[in-house]
């Protein structure tokens, strides 16, 4: 019969959702993560109504220290347990605040990684100077491990001082002067349409990015495959390569809260994969690198022998050092 579709595709055709309910934490920058989502899902199938489904994490309650909460996983629990309860359909997480040393929550799994955005640090201060010409003693505000042990090596005449709260809220207390700058990722920065503040973008060599920095990804229940079917054409496949390597390389070296680790992937035009990692002492006196290529590696691969050379250097009995 003319025009009559298949068994398959009208199976296909019947199981495209109507509506896929997006969760995500609140904030300014959540929720303009949750806007591209929408766009690029409006513009690959016109058809899909969204609906957002904003939470309130611990992490954006609890203005302490991280590791007096649940540490890793603080920016993401709650948004899982909507997701894993049907409140939702899908959660839009940064890559970088999903703990990598666990598996995902059972029941759930990434769908697509968004192509990655800017990866570096931007140096944000009123005044519009550079890293390089802020005078001695000039308080930076940054609760990030990472940033401070590296601040520590390159910078030691600064001053960290502690500021938690989502980007929006640092700006805010920079305003106020609780800090003389910031140190803020400029993909954040970008999200909530504020990269006038940037004085400086710091290179990668002097600030190395956290594992996951500028990646969104996307995460659903198992089992729901229509809403995984849908979604995964939003997926870049560069940005996966670089995602497995980094989350892998984190997953084998089980850091903890307070350690300072960075790294981050490229994957080449021509095909070819690498990934740079390092890992500090608090004050930044030591560090440890390994920069590896993959070759003929999968990216998983790749992630675990860059761990296993920073384990080789002593990377295990550094981050147990650390007090967590
Ligand atoms: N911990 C908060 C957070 N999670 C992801 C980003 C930046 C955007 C990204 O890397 O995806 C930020 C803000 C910041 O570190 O300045």
């Amino acid at each position: 019969m003319p025009g009559a579709l298949s068994p398959r595709s009208r199976v296909n055709a019947m199981s495209t959702p109507e509506l896929i309910r997006i969760v995500s934490r609140d904030s300014p920058m959540a929720l303009a993560q949750v806007e591209r989502v929408r766009a690029e899902l409006t513009a690959l199938h016109p058809g899909i109504a969204t609906e957002v489904v904003p939470v309130k994490t611990t992490g954006d309650k609890w203005m302490g220290d991280l590791s007096l909460v649940e540490g890793k996983g603080a920016f993401t629990k709650e948004v899982d347990a909507a997701l894993l309860a049907g409140q939702a359909d899908l959660a839009v997480h940064c890559v970088k605040d999903v703990p990598a040393d666990r598996p995902l929550p059972a029941g759930t799994v990434f769908a697509a990684f968004l192509k990655r955005d800017d990866i570096r640090d931007a140096l944000v201060h009123p005044g519009g100077r550079t890293l390089d010409e802020l005078p001695a003693g000039t308080r930076i505000g940054t609760s990030s491990v990472r940033r401070v042990a590296q601040l520590a090596a390159s910078h030691p005449h600064l001053l960290c001082v502690p500021m938690r709260g989502n980007a929006n809220r640092r700006l805010e207390k920079l305003a106020a002067g609780e800090a003389d700058a910031l140190l803020l990722a400029v993909a954040g920065l970008e999200r909530i349409g504020r990269t006038d503040v940037i004085t400086e973008a710091l290179p990668v060599d002097l600030m190395c990015p956290p594992i996951g920095a500028g990646i969104l990804a996307l995460q659903c229940r198992e089992d729901d495959t229509d809403t995984i079917d849908a979604v995964s054409g939003l997926g870049d496949p560069d940005t996966y390569k670089e995602a497995s390597a980094e989350r892998m390389f984190l997953h084998v070296l089980q850091g903890h809260c307070n350690s300072p680790i960075a790294g981050f992937a490229h994957a080449e035009r021509s095909g070819g994969l690498s990934l740079r990692a390092r890992v500090f002492t608090p004050d930044g006196k030591t560090v440890l690198n390994a920069h590896e290529w993959a070759g003929p590696l999968d990216p998983a691969t790749l992630g675990t022998s860059v761990a296993v050379a920073l384990l080789r250097q002593g990377a295990r009995e550094l981050i147990d050092s650390i007090a967590h």
